[in-house]
């Protein structure tokens, strides 16, 4: 069996991830953390029920950890709090599944530090989706086929989104840039400025979209788009509780959904 932690177990992600861990046969939800909401059950904001894990403070996350024997933590917060959080759990000895999106470079190498050094397994990804991942491939080699195409990114997101460009459309320029040999990036576009060869990322937060993601390959005559569109937040969370179960099988080292999903 195997003893799971959420951080950010009240949030829209956090306790959607609580409800699926609830229904695998192999894994037990044993501590929950949040910012807010402390001593109220993980199960009502999951709406399963008691399951008498308490939301504990952030604060507390070393001795929790440790007195529930957690042996992987999954977080979804926000970036500041993964860069302080992260740490301290690989630290403690835990496992981490990060879908934390909008950390800073100097950020994400402080976790990515942390989990190397403590010797502790990681899956860290901007989309537990199956499909995102599925979609990075094609969008890899298509970019090889259209180098001369302009392309753009746009993502769009609902309204409570805090993050701008989302992590995804982050890594889908990453992926384009990496089969081109490397691109520039611009962020919207406005004012007087000719198209050069960069990549245009532009994000829309609008009403309740759950995660669009489309790169468009355009040239004269014709355009190709690849897009993505998520119905709903389900398929993050049975991805990350898939990386969990996974994660917590791996070596130490830090892995990509290409692992879990074998891609
Ligand atoms: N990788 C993936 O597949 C996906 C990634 N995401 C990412 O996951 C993150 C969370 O998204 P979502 O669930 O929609 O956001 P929510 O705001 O709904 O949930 C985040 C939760 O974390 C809490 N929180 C914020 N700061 C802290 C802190 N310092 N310590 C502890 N808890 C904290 C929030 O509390 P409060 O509300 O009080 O601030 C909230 O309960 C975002 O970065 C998002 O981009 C989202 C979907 C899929
Ligand atoms: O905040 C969200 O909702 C999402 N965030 C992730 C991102 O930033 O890429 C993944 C997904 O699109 C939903």
């Amino acid at each position: 069996m195997i003893n799971a932690a959420v951080l950010g177990a009240c949030g829209r992600m956090g306790s959607l991830i609580v409800e699926n861990i609830t229904s695998h046969p192999d894994m037990q939800l044993v501590a929950a953390f949040d910012i807010c909401n402390f001593g109220r059950d993980a199960g009502e904001f999951a709406h399963v029920g008691n399951l008498g894990v308490p939301i504990s403070d952030v604060k507390d996350l070393e001795a929790v950890l440790k007195e529930s024997k957690a042996d992987v933590l999954i977080d979804f917060t926000a970036a500041g709090a993964t860069a302080v959080n992260a740490p301290i759990a690989a630290r403690t000895g835990v496992n981490l599944v990060i879908g934390t999106t909008g950390l800073t470079q100097e950020q994400r190498a402080i976790v990515d530090d942390a989990i190397q050094k403590a010797q502790v397994s990681a899956v860290i990804s901007p989309n537990y989706s199956v499909g995102v991942n599925v979609f990075f491939k094609i969008i890899r080699e298509a970019a090889k086929y259209l180098a001369d195409y302009d392309i753009e990114i746009i993502e769009a997101h609902h309204n409570q989104k805090k993050d701008a460009p989302s992590g995804t459309a982050l890594r889908a320029a990453d992926v384009i840039s990496e089969a081109l040999g490397g691109k520039e990036y611009i962020y919207g576009r406005e004012g007087i400025a000719p198209r050069g060869k960069e990549i245009g990322i532009h994000g829309v937060r609008a009403g309740d979209i759950t995660g669009d993601h489309t790169v468009l390959f355009a040239g004269n005559s014709e355009r190709i788009e690849i897009r993505h569109m998520a119905h709903s937040r389900q398929i993050f969370a049975k991805g990350a509780v898939r990386a969990a179960e996974w994660v917590c099988k791996q070596k130490p080292g830090i892995y990509s959904m290409d692992d879990v999903l074998g891609l």
